[in-house]
């Protein structure tokens, strides 16, 4: 399944980073905001603990977020604040790294780099703010798949449909919560309208 957000608050924040004007570090930012607003949205029915706490009036049984059993995982490098994001509500969630970039000729993608922590009754919030032919999500799914992640979800800032129709296909099991679903890709694979490439526009380079 996947869930385009309906929060109007998203929509700002993601027209915020379609505007040129908004340079690398507000723009990393913004991602930041709208990936906790995304996860939230993702964990919303997550499964929980009773823990006990110390409070003012003495201890108390609370119910916390099942934070061991996530593992934060961005492909970075596009993916790191949304990474930055997350870590800021979750403070305490373990991650793990997969570096991954596109060939703009092919649009293929190829994993430089991984360092994934066990995976055995863990659910995956992989993070990645572009799906454009769904290759790289795709690919990234299927490593994860292999190191035994039992749930993976993927929380994503645009994609195009033909990119949100290929992960489906190819892997009918991951939930897919997204800002939003823009209108197509373009000849060079790029989401239209889109907002560029978002690693670019994050880190303040020109591939
Ligand atoms: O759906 P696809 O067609 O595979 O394209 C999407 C991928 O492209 C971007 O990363 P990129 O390869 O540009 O790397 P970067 O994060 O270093 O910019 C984006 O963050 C996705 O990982
Ligand atoms: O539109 C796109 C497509 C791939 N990668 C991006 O960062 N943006
Ligand atoms: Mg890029």
């Amino acid at each position: 399944m996947y869930k385009e957000s309906t929060n109007v608050v998203v929509k700002h924040l993601v027209n915020r980073l379609r505007d040129v004007r908004t340079a690398s570090n507000e723009f990393r930012l913004t991602i930041e905001e709208l990936s906790r607003i995304i996860a939230s949205e993702a964990l919303s029915d997550f499964e929980t603990v009773t823990q006990n706490i110390n409070t003012w009036q003495g201890s108390l049984d609370v119910e916390m977020l099942e934070v061991q059993k996530l593992v934060l995982v961005p492909i970075l490098r596009a993916g790191e604040p949304m990474l930055t994001g997350i870590l800021k509500t979750l403070p305490y969630a373990r991650s793990g790294f997969l570096a991954m970039k596109r060939d703009e000729k092919t649009a293929l993608s190829k994993l430089f780099y991984e360092n994934i922590p066990p995976l055995e009754d863990k659910t995956v919030l992989l993070l990645d703010p572009m799906i454009a032919t769904g290759g790289s999500l795709i690919d990234a799914i299927t490593y994860l798949k292999e190191k035994g992640a039992k749930r993976i979800i993927s929380l994503n800032i645009l994609g195009a449909p033909e990119g949100i129709k290929a992960v489906q296909e190819a892997h009918k099991d991951v939930d897919i919560y997204i800002a939003q679903i823009d209108e197509r890709l373009d000849d060079n694979k790029y989401i239209r309208p889109g907002l560029g490439d978002a690693g670019d526009r994050a880190f303040n380079t020109n591939s």
